[in-house]
């Protein structure tokens, strides 16, 4: 039986994934986590973790170093919610260029018995501008940017993408009439409104500041639903103050930010449909299950793609340091036992290898000794031994 453990609300149709072999929230030595936006960046990870998976994009509230150590697999569920943060940009889109907000507090706050001569008179100040014929610069072409790009296109923009890592397979999600920028300035130098779509990490932290909003025309409006922290709020707070931004519309709430009439902040919803929740939660049940019966990797944060058919009786799987000798030391293990191996797969990311030794014959006695043998050998921070079709 396999132990998961879930944090935060996770959706039950996507729980339900899950076959008779795992149980959840049952063990304090649970095998994976099932999380969304929990931090753990303050917790221990027990030695019983085997992998991570974050129904969602962001892995920043993951102690991703803790967890490569502890010899436990990290993974998201890429593009689960991106259609849920696309339909939620194009809605503030349209709220933006047609002054909904302002119109429905006016409409709120006016009940009087003449309200409809009113409104007449009054309804020339939430006049709007139509998206079509503006300019959208996406910062970030990855799930959510592509699809923002490609509904702002259908909605008759402008369109000015800039990612200067785009991966070969998020460029054939990108319609051929986004214009490609070379750089951030040249990007939002002529947009009515820019939207930022970039993990958080050390490259993206602050990457629209004083300079990044200086290169905006006066009157841009922003959007940030990525991370709090990718867009410096207190660059933007001065920018509002001098007409440089009109309008910030953000997922992420701060101090700063509250109560602030040119600023619009909603509570993290970006991915929190009914229908992206089911996409998360299944998704990431799925990679569970895939991981910890297989070992099979595929787009892990933290580990190499490795994927091998599991057609013998049984599979060793090693995580371990990128360094020389490591299969050699793992095969002579396995030597010294008598055991012939029947395939063997080893790929590296980085810093970290991973190893996949497939074997017939292994008798039972034998299986916890080599277990204790492989772990022994320096820079290995986990061995596991599958079954074919079977749990641990
Ligand atoms: N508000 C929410 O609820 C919500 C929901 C989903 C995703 N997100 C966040 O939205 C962001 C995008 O998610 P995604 O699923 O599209 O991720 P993704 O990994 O699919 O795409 C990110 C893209 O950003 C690009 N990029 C990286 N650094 C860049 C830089 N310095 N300049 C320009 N481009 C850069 C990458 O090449 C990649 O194409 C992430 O921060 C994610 O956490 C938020
Ligand atoms: O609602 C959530 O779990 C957050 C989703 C979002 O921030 C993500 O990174 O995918």
């Amino acid at each position: 039986m396999y132990q998961v453990k879930t944090y935060n609300a996770i959706a039950p149709a996507g729980l339900n994934t899950f076959t008779a072999d795992y149980t959840l929230n049952q063990s304090e030595h649970p095998d994976a986590y099932l999380i969304r936006s929990v931090n753990l960046h303050t917790e221990t990870l027990p030695s019983s973790l085997k992998v991570i998976v974050r129904a969602g994009a962001g892995v920043n509230n993951i102690p991703i170093d803790q967890a490569t150590a502890n010899g436990t697999a990290v993974f998201n569920t890429p593009g689960s919610n991106a259609n849920a943060v696309k339909e939620l940009i194009i809605g503030l889109l349209i709220m933006a260029s047609r002054n909904l907000i302002a119109a429905t507090t006016y409409s709120a706050q006016h009940t009087e018995a003449d309200i409809s001569q009113r409104t007449e008179h009054d309804k020339t100040q939430f006049n709007g501008i139509e998206l079509t014929g503006k300019t959208l610069a996406v910062i970030g072409l990855g799930h959510v940017g592509a699809l923002v790009a490609n509904a702002a296109l259908s909605l008759g923009m402008n369109v000015i993408g800039y990612d200067p890592y785009l991966s070969a397979d998020a460029a054939w999600n990108i319609a051929k009439q986004v214009q490609r920028a070379a750089t951030l300035p040249d990007a939002v130098k002529q947009a009515d409104f820019v939207t930022v779509h970039v993990p958080k990490n050390a490259d993206t932290l602050h990457l629209i500041n004083k300079d990044a909003l200086a290169a905006m025309p006066t009157g841009v409006q922003l959007f940030n639903y990525s991370r709090l922290g990718i867009v410096d709020n207190t660059a933007v707070m001065n920018a509002l103050a001098t007409g440089q931004v009109a309008h910030y519309y953000t997922d992420f709430g701060e101090p700063q930010l509250a109560n602030q009439s040119a600023v619009t902040v909603t509570p993290h919803i970006g991915g929190s449909t009914i229908e992206a929740e089911i996409n998360g939660a299944t998704q990431a049940a799925r990679t569970i299950m895939t991981y910890l019966e297989t070992g099979n990797v595929h787009a892990a944060i933290n580990l190499p793609d490795l994927n091998v058919p599991f057609n013998a009786a049984y599979r060793f799987t090693v995580i371990h340091e990128n360094v020389p000798n490591m299969v050699s030391q793992i095969t002579a293990k396995l030597a010294a036992a008598n055991l012939n191996i029947t395939t063997m797969a080893n790929a590296a990311k980085h810093q970290i290898a991973y190893t996949i030794i497939d074997v017939d014959d292994l008798q039972q006695p034998q299986q916890a000794d080599l277990i204790a043998e492989l772990s022994k050998i320096p820079a290995v921070s986990r061995v596991r031994l599958l079954k074919r079709g079977s749990v641990e």
